[in-house]
C-alpha cells in the first residue's frame, strides 16, 4: 500500500472530505490509515458528534463546514447524496482553495461534473473518482473509477497517488463513459431487486419462510441481495437511477422485458417464449459453441447454497426447492440482450452486486436443462404467478418513477417496503455480507 510518506510533494498536501456519511467515514479512515492528513465536514449540527468520534485521530481534523474544509485542503472530495451535490458544490465551490483539486465520490458523474463547471474557480483542476463498492466492503482489488475531467497530469497522478491507499483497480473512463456503464451494471441491477422486495411485499411474504418455494442458491441470491438494498440508504439508489441520463433506457427496457415475458407464460405461448429467450441467450451468452462465458462459471452454486435464511448458518441450503420459471433472470438477459449489452464487457466496471447476479444469470443459462425447465414452469406451473404479477408491476412502477424523475414518490415507495422487511434486516443483513464476502474470496481463486 502506499502511504503518503512516499511522495515527496505530500509533507504538506492535505485531503478534504465533505459530508461525512458512510462512504465520506470509510475514505477518512482509510486515507489517514495510509498517513494522510484529512480535513473533514458533514453538516454543521453533526460537528460535534463527529469531533467527538474521531477524537483518537491524530490524522483527521473535524472541521464546521464545506468552506474551512475547502480553503484549507489540496485535494477535496464531495462525498455527499447525489441529488445534493449541485447544491453543496455551490455553497462551497468559491472557497475552494487557489490551485486546488477537486473530485466527487457520487454514483452518477453527470450532475457532479456539470456542479463542478458551474461553481468552481476556474483556476482549480477536476479529477472525479467512484469506487464501486459500498462501504463495507473491503477496497481490495475491486474497481476504481478515476475521471480525468480537467487536470493537469501532474495533479491526476497525485490524486492516483493518494487513492492507491485503498489498493483498489483503477479504471480511465470519462464522466460519460461512466455513466453509460453504470446505468448498465448498477441501475439496471437494482431495478430487478427493488422489483423483488415490492413482489414480496405486496404478497405479504417473507420468502425464506415460504416452506420450499424459495430454496436454493439462485434464490438465496434474489433474497440476500433484495434485502442488502432495503437495508441501506434509499437516496444511493434513486440517485443512481433518476439522475443518470443514460439509466432511464434500461430501467424502462427491464419493465418492457419483464411484462412481456410474463405475458408469453400467462397465455401459454410456449413457442414464442422458447424462441425469444433463446434469441436473447445467443445475443448475451454466445451461439452453442462459441459462448462468451468463461470456461469457469462465474459463481459456484454449492457455495450460494450455505447462505440461506431459512436453515441455520453453515448448514446446506437442503436440496432443491419448488421449480421457478426466474421471471427476474428472463427479463434481464432479455432486456440486455434487447439493448445490445453484452455483460462481461462491463467486468473490469463492475460491482459485487452486478458480478453476483450476472453470475446467477450465466448459472441458470449454462446449466444443462436449467433453462428448459425454467420455460417448462413458466407456461404450466401457476406456483409463481402471483409474485410474477407483483414483480412485472412493480418493474414498471420503478420505470415510471425513474422516468418521471419522482424523488418523493421513489423514496415513499422504497421507504414501505424496507419498513415490511425491518424486522428482519437483523441477522439477514449478515448474513448477504457472509455471501458477498465468500464470493468475493472465490473471485481471487
Ligand atoms: N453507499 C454506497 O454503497 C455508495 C455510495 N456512493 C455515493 O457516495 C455518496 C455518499 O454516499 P453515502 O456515504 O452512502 O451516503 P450518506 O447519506 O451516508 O452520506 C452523505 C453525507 O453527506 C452529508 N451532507 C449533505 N449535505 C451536506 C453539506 N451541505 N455539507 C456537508 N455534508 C453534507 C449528509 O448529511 P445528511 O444525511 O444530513 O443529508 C450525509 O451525512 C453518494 O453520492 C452515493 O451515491 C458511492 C459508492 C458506494
Ligand atoms: O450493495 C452494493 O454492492 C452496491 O451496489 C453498492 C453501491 C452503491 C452505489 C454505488 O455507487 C456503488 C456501489
Amino acid at each position: 500500500m502506499a502511504t503518503a510518506s512516499e511522495f515527496a510533494w505530500s509533507k504538506d498536501f492535505t485531503i478534504g472530505l465533505i459530508g461525512m456519511g458512510d462512504m465520506g467515514r470509510m475514505y477518512a479512515r482509510r486515507l489517514a490509515n495510509a498517513g494522510w492528513r484529512v480535513m473533514a465536514c458533514d453538516r454543521e449540527e453533526k460537528f460535534e458528534e463527529l469531533a467527538k468520534e474521531f477524537a483518537d485521530n491524530t490524522n483527521i481534523q473535524i472541521l464546521r463546514n464545506g468552506h474551512l474544509v475547502s480553503r484549507a485542503s489540496n485535494y477535496i472530495i464531495y462525498s455527499v447524496e447525489a441529488a445534493a451535490i449541485g447544491r453543496v458544490v455551490e455553497q462551497f465551490g468559491p472557497s475552494t482553495r487557489l490551485g486546488a483539486i477537486v473530485g466527487g465520490q457520487t454514483s452518477c458523474k453527470d450532475p457532479e461534473i456539470k456542479a463542478f463547471e458551474s461553481y468552481l474557480p476556474s483556476d482549480v483542476d477536476i479529477v472525479s473518482c467512484h469506487s464501486l463498492h459500498g462501504p463495507n466492503v473491503d477496497p481490495r482489488g475491486q474497481p476504481l473509477v478515476l475521471i480525468k475531467h480537467r487536470a493537469s497530469d501532474e495533479s491526476f497522478q497525485k490524486v492516483e497517488s493518494v487513492l492507491s491507499c485503498l489498493n483498489s483497480t483503477h479504471v480511465y473512463l470519462t464522466a460519460k463513459e461512466h455513466d453509460r456503464i453504470t446505468a448498465d451494471t448498477q441501475a439496471v441491477t437494482h431495478a430487478a431487486f427493488l422489483s423483488m422486495g415490492k413482489a414480496w411485499h405486496a404478497n405479504r411474504q417473507f420468502p425464506w419462510e415460504e416452506g420450499s418455494r424459495y430454496i436454493g442458491g439462485i434464490e438465496n441470491v434474489k433474497i440476500n441481495l433484495m434485502l442488502r438494498i432495503y437495508a441501506q440508504k434509499w437516496h444511493v439508489y434513486a440517485g443512481l437511477a433518476i439522475l443518470n441520463p443514460e439509466a432511464h433506457k434500461q430501467i424502462g427496457q427491464f419493465a418492457r422485458s419483464s411484462t412481456e415475458l410474463f405475458y408469453l407464460m400467462l397465455e401459454g405461448r410456449s413457442d414464442e417464449l422458447r424462441e425469444r429467450v433463446y434469441k436473447a441467450k445467443e445475443k448475451v451468452f454466445g451461439a452453442e459453441g462459441s459462448p462468451k462465458w468463461a470456461e469457469r462459471p462465474l459463481l459456484k452454486e454449492e457455495l450460494l447454497d450455505r447462505f440461506s435464511l431459512n436453515k441455520p448458518s453453515g448448514e446446506k441450503g437442503g436440496g432443491r426447492g419448488l421449480p421457478n420459471n426466474h421471471l427476474s433472470l428472463l427479463a434481464m438477459v432479455d432486456c440486455w440482450s434487447a439493448l445490445g449489452i453484452v455483460p462481461y464487457d462491463h467486468m473490469i466496471c463492475s460491482t459485487p452486486l452486478f458480478r453476483l447476479w450476472l453470475g446467477v444469470a450465466e448459472h441458470l443459462f449454462r446449466t444443462p436443462g436449467l433453462l428448459d425447465e425454467c420455460l417448462r414452469v413458466g407456461i404450466e406451473d401457476k406456483s409463481f404467478r402471483r409474485d410474477d404479477l407483483q414483480f412485472a408491476i412493480a418493474a414498471a412502477g420503478w420505470a415510471e418513477c425513474v422516468s418521471l424523475r419522482q424523488f418523493d414518490t421513489w423514496r415513499e415507495r422504497f421507504a414501505v417496503t424496507q419498513k415490511f422487511f425491518e424486522p428482519r434486516f437483523k441477522g439477514a443483513v449478515e448474513v448477504g455480507q457472509a455471501m458477498i464476502k465468500a464470493v468475493l474470496e472465490s473471485e481471487k481463486e
